[in-house]
């Protein structure tokens, strides 16, 4: 029988000629990645269970990204970064991207910010590959035809130390997106619908396979978009099956060989669903789950008290170019927050133009706050002193990932996540505003 491209992968990793769902078999990894949430916790179950002087299985495969409490007085935080830095000089490892001068991210040519994008810029996602992090968004990296997701601190110090791990094959689900894209939609727009049909746990452990005609013609940061969300809708991974836009990105950043994997055409599925996305709209998810699915011009009576822009899932260049066309020219109404999720998307916001402009400029003429330092920043909330941080119980746009009681900041705030095209024009009326008023 033939297997799907999660199969293929995972049967590549495990040595196996055949596997399928339900089975249990060790995987070997290529990747392995922690951050300063859970490096700590991980590097302490590591030392634990090897030793206090092991040595991680290959110190080239393991990459620690300090991004989520970055910019922050937080001890606790800063601690973190710590406690990560010693492990990268004690073990040698090579891929440490890490911060010291805190007061001025540019200063740290090494940092560059929110993992999954940074993963993906330094050339680590390759096709076929299989990468494992210590974050559920870890399944981004999907979107480069790679097994990729996240796993807790147990299972990754075990990574750590062996190099494989112990995983139970997902069946897979197939999401077929045909049709011509409306100039108004964007990923975020198409894997909010997702999420609201089949609900926060309809892709539980499953593999969700991501195809067709739209998702062909999408470059590689509109594809992690999707990959991004998987998670949203509980599942293990996403993937979009590589071709000559994955293998462009790809060789920009790195010569290290992969193999490409495909499905076959006989594979099995769990489940499939086509989208004609010609007949999609503008979604939102309303407070406070990410399957709270409405139309936007059915929510445009909500009063908004501020837009992010920003995070893995909606932080990255096109996400502020998206963004900055809409705004150009014109006054936001409520305070705009940017974060964009790296270092390189930071620079790309003073050098890419639009008409003559920067992005950067676009968004201060506009009354935008200026772009802030990279990294997860307020999405997650974070400590006290967070730039972006939802401390009062507002009403917010944002293009993040999720939208739980508290999850920005205050228990009461209430989240809309949103494209950045409806958070921009968002953020011109003061309401909850479909892009198409604008273009
Ligand atoms: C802090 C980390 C464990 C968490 C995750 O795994 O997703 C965070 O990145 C998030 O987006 O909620």
């Amino acid at each position: 029988m033939g297997m799907t491209l999660t199969e293929k992968i995972l049967a590549k990793a495990s040595g196996k000629i055949n596997v399928s769902p339900g089975e249990n078999i060790w995987v070997n990894a290529d990747l392995l990645m922690t951050h300063d949430v859970c490096g700590p916790g991980t590097i302490g179950v590591f030392k634990r269970e090897f030793g206090e002087d092991a040595k991680v299985w290959d110190k080239e495969k393991l990459v620690l990204i300090p991004d989520h409490y970055i910019f922050t007085k937080d001890a606790r935080a800063n601690r973190n970064i710590d406690i990560l830095r010693e492990f990268a000089r004690e073990q040698g490892i090579k891929y440490f991207y890490d911060i010291t001068d805190l007061s001025d991210f540019k200063a740290n040519p090494d940092y560059k910010g929110v993992c999954h994008i940074a993963l993906a810029q330094e050339g680590h996602t390759r096709p076929g590959e299989v990468l494992f992090g210590t974050d559920s968004h870890t399944c981004n990296a999907g979107a480069f035809g790679q097994f990729a997701t996240g796993i807790g601190n147990t299972d990754a110090a075990f990574v750590m130390g062996t190099g494989k791990l112990l995983l139970k094959i997902p069946a897979s689900m197939k999401f077929v997106f045909d049709g011509e894209m409306p100039p108004y939609l964007l990923a975020k727009d198409l894997i909010l619908q997702v999420i609201g049909d089949i609900g926060v746990n309809g892709a539980t452990y499953r593999a969700l396979q991501i195809e067709g005609d739209a998702i062909a013609k999408m470059t590689m940061e509109e594809r992690m978009t999707i990959c991004n969300m998987a998670i949203e809708a509980g599942g293990k991974n996403a993937t979009i099956a590589p071709d000559q836009t994955t293998f462009d990105y790809v060789r920009s950043r790195t010569d290290k060989p992969f193999e490409s994997l495909y499905a076959d055409a006989d594979a099995e599925y769990y489940y499939v669903k086509h989208y004609d996305v010609s007949k999609l709209e503008p979604v939102v998810a309303k407070p406070h789950s990410p399957d709270n699915r409405a139309l936007v011009r059915d929510v445009q009576d909500v009063k908004i008290d501020r837009v992010y822009i920003g995070s893995c899932t909606g932080g990255k260049t096109e996400d502020f170019y998206h963004a900055a066309q809409l705004i150009k020219g014109q006054q936001v109404k409520v305070p705009t927050y940017l974060v964009p999720a790296t270092q390189k998307v930071y620079n790309d916001l003073f050098s890419l133009k639009i008409d003559g402009l920067t992005l950067s400029e676009i968004f201060l003429q506009a009354g935008c706050i200026e772009p802030a330092s990279p990294s997860c920043a307020g999405c997650l909330g974070g400590p006290q002193d967070t730039f972006g941080r939802v401390n009062e119980a507002e009403v917010c746009v944002s293009t993040t990932n999720r939208n739980f009681p508290g999850r920005m900041g205050n228990k009461q705030a209430q989240i809309y996540l949103a494209s950045p095209y409806t958070a921009a024009a968002s953020a011109l009326t003061g309401h909850i505003t479909d892009p198409r008023d604008f273009m």
